[in-house]
């Protein structure tokens, strides 16, 4: 399914933390949204699914205006994946995946062998299966992460909104999950901190400051030096092949100077 966002402005306690941006994500293909704190980023996944009305302009998937989707059409085109699960569920980590099978069901609908089926594969490719009989809220961040994950794949839903969704994950489990939902030919939207987790698994890369579209193509045309230098405030140095470029930072002092002390952002 295509998502196209155009023009949204959206405003919130009086002020617009997203301003006319537009952006059309073709079927099937996985695009980061990046940008610093605040920039707007979880404003403009939230008019997608459903959770801000945007002040003005569209929201559209399939070219149907979101707003007039019902509640069970919106819940079978778009999974969302947050970046601070909830923690409060009262259930198994199985039946919390089974959640993502509720839009395909009649009201009152009894789970199907193929729900299970399909619950079963989602927990295996989120690496959950083990914690199948767990209570939610006796996990760590990182595994209640992948259960939300494994969830977000239970619904089965042609497009799919990230959130931060790494924030909680070891290194290898940030792959794996990236990996993932690239292998899924979904639409995918991911709001990420991590410029080299965009960079290596995104097919393009939107750059939002102060809510707005700043930058959007490529990684490897978006993600420069230059930009990322202006739009983050730090100095970058390029590791890598240009076509998989990996990013180290260093802070810029006040001045706008390099620091001494170098920090990782390898991935
Ligand atoms: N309910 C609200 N009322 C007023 N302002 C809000 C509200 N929610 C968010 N904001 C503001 O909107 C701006 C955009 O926030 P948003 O969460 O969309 O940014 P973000 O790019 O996702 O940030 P982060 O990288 O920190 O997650 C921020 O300045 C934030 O303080």
């Amino acid at each position: 399914m295509r998502v196209d966002f155009d023009g949204v402005t959206v405003t919130l306690g009086g002020r617009d933390v997203v301003r006319d941006a537009t952006l059309a994500v073709e079927p099937g293909s996985v695009v980061g949204l990046v940008g610093p704190n605040g920039s707007g980023k979880s404003s403009l996944l939230r008019t997608l699914y459903r959770v801000l009305t945007p002040r003005l302009g569209t929201v559209r998937i399939d070219g149907l205006d979101v707003r007039r989707l019902t509640g069970r059409q919106a819940a079978r085109a778009v999974a969302v994946m947050l970046q601070d699960p909830p923690t409060d569920f009262d259930l198994s980590v199985q039946e919390t995946v089974l959640l993502g099978r509720a839009p395909h069901h009649a009201s009152f609908g009894r789970d199907t062998p193929a729900d299970l089926r399909i619950v079963d594969d989602a927990m295996r490719r989120a690496e959950i299966t083990d914690l199948a009989d767990r209570m939610v809220a006796t996990l760590s961040g990182g595994q209640r992460q992948r259960v939300m994950l494994a969830r977000a794949l239970a619904q089965e839903s042609p497009v799919l909104v990230l959130d931060e969704p790494s924030n909680h994950l070891d290194i290898s489990h940030q792959h794996e999950l990236m990996s993932t939902v690239r292998s899924l030919g979904r639409t995918v939207i991911a709001a990420l901190h991590d410029l080299n987790l965009a960079a290596q698994y995104c097919d393009r890369v939107v750059v939002l400051a102060a809510g707005r579209v700043v930058a959007d193509g490529p990684p490897t045309r978006v993600l420069t030096r230059e930009l990322i230098t202006a739009t983050f405030e730090v100095e970058v140095r390029v590791l890598g092949d240009p076509d998989q470029p990996v990013f180290a930072f260093r802070r810029l002092a006040a001045d706008g100077t390099s620091t001494r002390t170098e920090s990782h952002a390898r991935s």
